[in-house]
C-alpha cells in the first residue's frame, strides 16, 4: 500500500484524534502529515492524514472493515485512499480559450498533476490538434441552443464509459445541465475568470472594467446549479489601473486563471479539499 490517505468528515466532538491516531498506530500506521480543522459554526469536523503503510499489519480492505466500526460510532463520512484507488482519472471540458487546457496538459505531462487524463470534450474542434498531439481522445459535441439536452446526455455518456471521476471546465463556456451537476456533485471544478461574488456570469472582465476596479482575480470553485456559486477551492488577484484597456485585462488575467486553476486542480487530486456545506476546508 505504501502511502495512504484518510479522509474525514463528521461531527465535532472529544476524543476523534485520540481515537483515529491511536487506531493507526495499533495497525502499524504511520502519520506523515496531520491537518485537521473545527468549523465552531456549524460543528463539522474535518480530518485528512497521510499514512506511511509499508509497517502495517493489515491491507487496505481490512483497515477498512475495522475502520468502520469507529466511523459508524463518530457518525464520519470518511475515505481510504490507498495507492491503487488514489489515482483519478480527469475529463477535462474546453470551449475555444486555449491557455487553461495548455497548461493542465503541460503539468500532467511534467508530473505536476498526480492523475490519468480520461479525455477533452470541447463543443469546438478549434482544440483537437493540441489535444491530440499529448495522445489524448478528443471528443467534439457542438451544443445547439436549441438543443442542449441531447448535447449533454452525449457528454454524460462520454463521461461515464470514460470512467472519469474528476471533470475539469478549462474556460468551457457552457451552463452544466442540473442532471449532471447532480450526479457528479463535488467533482466537477470550475475557473471563472472573477474574483468571486463579484463579476458572476458571461464577460466578467469586461464587466469589471466598466466598474473601474483597481484588481482584477479568478477563482476555482466547485460546480453547482447556481451558476458560479459552488464552494471556492482557491482565488488570486493581480493589480490593474486606469491605463489598462479591457483586453488587458483578459490578457493579464490568462496568467491568473491558469495558476489558480492548477492549484486547485492539484488540491483536489490530493484529497486536500474537503467540502463544509457552501465553503470548503483547503489543507493545501
Ligand atoms: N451549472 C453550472 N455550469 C457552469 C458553471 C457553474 O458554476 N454552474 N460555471 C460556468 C463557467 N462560466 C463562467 O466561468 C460561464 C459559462 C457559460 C455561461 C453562459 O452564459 N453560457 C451560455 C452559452 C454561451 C455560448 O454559447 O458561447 C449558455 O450556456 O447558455 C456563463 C458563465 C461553466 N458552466
Amino acid at each position: 500500500m505504501s502511502l495512504c490517505r484518510l479522509v474525514v468528515t463528521c461531527p465535532d466532538r472529544v476524543g476523534i484524534v485520540a481515537r483515529v491516531s491511536s487506531f493507526i498506530a495499533e495497525k502499524g500506521g504511520s502519520i506523515t502529515e496531520a491537518n485537521q480543522h473545527s468549523d465552531l459554526e456549524t460543528g463539522r469536523f474535518f480530518m485528512r492524514y497521510e499514512v506511511e503503510t509499508r509497517n502495517m499489519s493489515v491491507d487496505s480492505d481490512s483497515f477498512r472493515q475495522a475502520f468502520a466500526c469507529i466511523a459508524k460510532e463518530f457518525d464520519m463520512q470518511w475515505q481510504w485512499r490507498d495507492g491503487e484507488q488514489r489515482r483519478r482519472r480527469l475529463m477535462i471540458m474546453v470551449s475555444r480559450e486555449s491557455h487553461c487546457l495548455v497548461d493542465l496538459l503541460y503539468r500532467w505531462t511534467a508530473g505536476e498533476l498526480d492523475c490519468d487524463i480520461a479525455g477533452v470534450i470541447s463543443n469546438h474542434e478549434d482544440m483537437r490538434s493540441v489535444v491530440e498531439w499529448h495522445g489524448i481522445e478528443y471528443h467534439h459535441v457542438p451544443v445547439a441552443a436549441d438543443d442542449k439536452t441531447s448535447a449533454f446526455s452525449s457528454v454524460e455518456k462520454i463521461i461515464e464509459n470514460s470512467q472519469a471521476d474528476t471533470i475539469v471546465l478549462a474556460r468551457y463556456m457552457q451552463i452544466i445541465p442540473p442532471a449532471l451537476c447532480e450526479r457528479y456533485s463535488g467533482q466537477i471544478i470550475n475557473i471563472h475568470h472573477s474574483f468571486l461574488p463579484s463579476f458572476a456570469g458571461a464577460r466578467p472582465y469586461h464587466q469589471a472594467h466598466t466598474r473601474g476596479v483597481k484588481l482584477i482575480g479568478a477563482t476555482c470553485h466547485y460546480v453547482t446549479q447556481e451558476l458560479d456559486a459552488g464552494p471556492i477551492i482557491e482565488q488570486d488577484i493581480q493589480r490593474v489601473t486606469h491605463c489598462h484597456t479591457a483586453s488587458d485585462l483578459v490578457r493579464l488575467g490568462r496568467d491568473i486563471e491558469k495558476s489558480v486553476l492548477a492549484r486547485g486542480v492539484r488540491w483536489h487530486l490530493q484529497d486536500r479539499v474537503l467540502i463544509d456545506g457552501n465553503k470548503t476546508v483547503v489543507f493545501s
